[in-house]
């Protein structure tokens, strides 16, 4: 079976698994922690109609006597791109807008607070082509953009945050494009922008030729609904932004990804999830579907035929807590609506129990790593 076709992995335990053993297998795989969560029966009956996966789970915490219950929930869109990427650029990004104008409503229709959407969500992943034009068109201004814009709409329409990583221009910054996510309050105004921290450069992912590595360092904003925070995808690689975004205090992790099968699918289901062990927090792991075609060939500089496609891109969009459960993951072939509801007290109470904010050797780590990043460093090997 073709990558593009298999559905899940959740769905084939399902399938192949004895009922009375699943129950077994799916709290070592996915932990104890998740529920599914009822959704209304008219966003149900809306995503069937509009041809999106709609899921919903839920991740609870202890009762505490002297903090109510920290409940919000979360929605993450994963969506192919809706037009061929040779159709007019903004016919392109209009489309899109209008699809995830259609996904949102219905997670208004569940109550969603905070709403991520993928990474560079108003066009092709087309960063493989290492071509500028006609891609770079798609980039616009984080406050003022017309992406920007339609969110705010939105954001105040629903009384909802919205992140939308998007590719930035930067007219202030002599015209420079970056891969951000910009964060809009629930309230409708621009809570600012986080850009992404770390550039691949590997396979077909030749972002560096676009964009350089963000500047922004690890802010976290301050919502109505609890302080977030957006690491953008290959990010999502390193331990240590992650911690920096929880150093800061961020209580849910966005990660907002375009990565494809071929490439990354078996480290897909550890990272978000560990990160939010490691950091006492929930993550939010969130990728595009699809395989997208594009006119020019590229090759991968690794010897191989020049080829058209990136391959498939395997959305399997989830969130993870950090008492290490996890919800099930989107479909890797269909778009979706993954809504979590999330209670944030569950991060102190797991940090409490497991203590990694203490038992963390961060001014070891930290004088350890000032050294070796020191010109005269040699490591720290005894030898016979
Ligand atoms: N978009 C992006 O950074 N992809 C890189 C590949 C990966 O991290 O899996």
């Amino acid at each position: 079976m073709a990558a593009s076709q298999f559905e899940s992995l959740e769905e084939t335990l399902e399938k192949y698994i004895p009922l009375d053993e699943l129950k077994e297998v799916r709290r070592i795989l996915f932990g104890e922690g998740t529920k599914m969560l009822e959704l209304p029966q008219c966003a149900q009956e809306a995503a069937r109609q509009r041809d999106f996966q709609l899921l919903g789970c839920q991740f609870g915490a202890a009762r505490e006597q002297l903090r109510p219950p920290h409940t919000i929930r979360v929605g993450l869109v994963q969506n192919a791109v809706v037009l061929p990427t040779s159709a007019p650029i903004m016919d392109q990004i209009d489309a899109l807008h209008r699809r995830i104008g259609d996904i949102v409503e219905v997670a208004a229709m569940c109550g969603v607070n905070i709403v991520c959407f993928q990474e560079a969500w108003t066009m092709p992943f087309a960063f493989c082509t290492r071509e500028k034009v006609p891609w770079t068109e798609f980039a616009e201004s984080a406050e003022e953009g017309h992406t920007t814009r339609f969110c705010q709409k939105l954001a105040e329409k629903y009384n909802m945050v919205v992140v939308s990583p998007i590719l930035e221009r930067d007219e202030s910054h002599g015209a420079t494009l970056w891969n951000t996510a910009v964060v809009v309050s629930n309230s409708g105004r621009v809570l600012g922008k986080s850009r992404k921290n770390h550039i691949p450069r590997v396979g077909d992912f030749n972002e560096s030729t676009y964009y350089m590595e963000g500047d922004t360092g690890h802010r976290v904003f301050q919502t109505q609904f609890g302080r977030i925070a957006v690491n953008i995808c290959y990010g999502r690689h390193h331990p240590l932004n992650w911690l920096m975004y929880s150093v800061n205090s961020a209580e849910i992790i966005f990660n907002p990804s375009a990565t494809i099968g071929g490439l990354s699918e078996p480290m897909w289901p550890i990272e978000a999830r560990n990160a939010a062990i490691a950091n006492h927090c929930f993550t939010c792991a969130i990728n595009r579907i699809g395989t997208e075609h594009f006119e020019s060939e590229f090759t991968s500089g690794d010897g191989k035929k020049a080829h058209h496609d990136f391959g498939h891109f395997y959305g399997s969009s989830y969130v993870a807590a950090p008492d290490g459960s996890r919800s099930p993951g989107l479909s890797r072939t269909r778009d979706g609506l993954l809504v979590a509801e999330l209670d944030l007290n569950l991060n102190r109470q797991i940090s409490d129990k497991w203590g990694f904010k203490m038992t963390g050797r961060y001014d070891m780590y930290a004088k350890e790593l000032a050294e070796a990043v020191n010109e005269n460093f040699t490591p720290n090997i005894v030898k016979e």
